[in-house]
């Protein structure tokens, strides 16, 4: 960075939110910048495990289980009490009083999910946000004891305005200015606002999540709206790492990505920044920092437009989605035929199914789809429908997508031949293979179980462990 900072926006994760002693380490590492006459916007996750606990219970009351419901919600309710008194809260306090409003509204949310035995994406995405809503006022008052104004909103309250996609929601283009609205008032006074992450509102006031992971998407909205200097991403780990660190040990952290190679690297399976974190940075070139919260003045990595290749090593890193099935639609002749194909496709689209990869044999007798084994069922009901019997639609679970990333690569020869040599040297049988336009990846579609075993033997093959960070 050339230029001090003047406005950072500084997102915390659910370990760097895990317990009193975490998010007082976040706060001091917010605090530290507030001090040094840097304005900083707070965006918060839940608790580690939080998320997770709060779907688990809404199914539990949908399937009629109420009571376990009821157990899930008076734990979370004593480790946010028990965080909020070691964080220096008063029993009377406006804090735990807070916590305590909070977790009686989310009883009777799922009651209601009990009553109802219905679960809707509007339900859900209500009851999943409370996490985010319930560790704010930590962060708050962790912030307020090291000396530093702060105060809590939700998404919504922040100006975080989205469209009605529950659980997979987007920003309206008119939530930016809002935002901007929202948070200079607090700013202005000198106080620190905490935004409530993974969550916005519709235009009628309903509440919306961004898809799992989407702290990191509401930080950089967040970021574009009030034209921050960057946006830091505090991890648990160095920064955005050659491969997953705890498949790979020696993997290295990366210190400069593209945006784009960031994006493909998260769509791929790579769990450290949500697919979209990136988008709204896009088009004012804001960078976004991934800092580890443990080494604080290690610089990371950097995401900014500009590609940084090495063309020593084109490849940065490599990752992996598991849990994917390979859907496979045959019959000699009728997929040459391009309504039948299109049919296929629209769907796909219909269902609102993420394909990651597509292949179609050159006799037009096959075309292969790789769904996450999530949806594969739906995907699979959705093609016999459109095909109506015409054609033989199987599905073959147990698979998993392995990806090399780096804009490097682009024009450079033999780099899937390296690829492909790794995976056959380890034994590796490749079911898929597909190569973008845009040259950022090659992905291989290979068996689930031998998934970790070949991440480890490209990661080697392409040298990541010395190279990456060394650019
Ligand atoms: N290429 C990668 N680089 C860094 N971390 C990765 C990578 N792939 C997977 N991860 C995993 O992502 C985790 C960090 O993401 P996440 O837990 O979502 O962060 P947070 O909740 O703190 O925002 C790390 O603990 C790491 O295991
Ligand atoms: N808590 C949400 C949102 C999020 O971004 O969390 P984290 O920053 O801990 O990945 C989730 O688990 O999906």
């Amino acid at each position: 960075m050339s230029d001090a900072p003047t406005l950072l926006v500084m997102k915390f994760g659910g370990t760097n939110m895990g317990d009193s002693r975490a998010i007082r380490h976040s706060a001091s590492l917010a605090g530290r910048s507030v001090r040094e006459g840097v304005r900083v916007v707070v965006v918060v996750s839940a608790m580690a495990g939080v998320t997770n606990q709060l779907l688990q219970l809404a199914d539990a009351a949908q399937t009629g289980d109420i009571a376990t419901a009821n157990d899930e919600i008076a734990a979370m309710r004593t480790r946010h009490f028990t965080a909020a008194q070691e964080l220096g809260a008063a029993p009377d306090s406006d804090t735990v009083r807070e916590i305590r409003e909070m977790h009686e509204t989310l009883r009777q949310a799922v009651y209601g999910v009990y009553l109802l035995r219905e679960l809707t994406p509007r339900s859900r995405d209500l009851i999943v946000a409370f996490g985010e809503r319930l560790s704010a006022p930590l962060m708050t008052l962790a912030l307020e004891q090291s000396g530093v104004r702060a105060h809590h909103v939700t998404g919504g309250e922040a100006g975080i305005v989205t469209d009605t996609h529950f659980g997979n929601a987007r920003p309206l283009p008119t939530a930016y200015a809002r935002i901007k609205d929202r948070l200079s008032g607090l700013l202005n006074a000198g106080v620190t606002p905490v935004v409530a992450g993974f969550m916005g509102e519709t235009e009628q006031g309903a509440l919306t999540t961004l898809g799992r992971g989407g702290t990191d998407f509401s930080a950089t909205i967040i970021g574009k709206a009030l034209g921050a200097t960057e946006v830091w991403a505090w991890k648990d780990v160095d920064g955005v790492m050659s491969a997953d660190p705890r498949v790979v040990k020696d993997a290295r952290n990366i210190e400069v990505l593209s945006y784009g190679e960031v994006m493909e690297l998260a769509y791929f399976g790579a769990k450290v920044l949500h697919p979209l974190a990136v988008t709204p940075l896009q088009e004012s070139g804001i960078p976004l920092r991934v800092k580890s919260a443990a080494d604080p003045d290690f610089p990371g990595t950097l995401v900014q437009a500009d590609p940084h290749d090495d063309a020593r090593h084109p490849v940065k890193a490599v990752t992996a989605i598991r849990n994917v099935s390979i859907i496979n639609v045959t019959g000699a002749g009728v997929l040459g035929v391009p309504e039948v194909v299109a049919s296929l496709f629209t769907a796909i689209a219909r269902e609102n199914i993420t394909l990651l990869m597509v292949s179609q044999s050159s006799s037009m007798s096959n075309v292969s789809l790789a769904v996450q084994s999530l949806y594969a069922e739906r995907t699979v009901s959705a093609l016999r429908a459109a095909v109506s019997g015409e054609l033989k639609v199987e599905e073959q679970p147990g698979v998993a997508v392995l990806a090399i990333v780096g804009s490097g690569m682009r024009g450079q020869k033999g780099v899937a031949a390296k690829l492909f040599g790794a995976l056959a040297n380890d034994e590796v049988n490749i079911l898929m293979i597909s190569q973008g336009s845009s040259e950022l990846n090659i992905s291989v579609a290979v068996e689930d179980a031998q998934v970790e075993h070949a991440t480890r033997a490209v990661h080697g093959a392409f040298a990541l462990q010395e190279v990456a960070g060394s650019v």
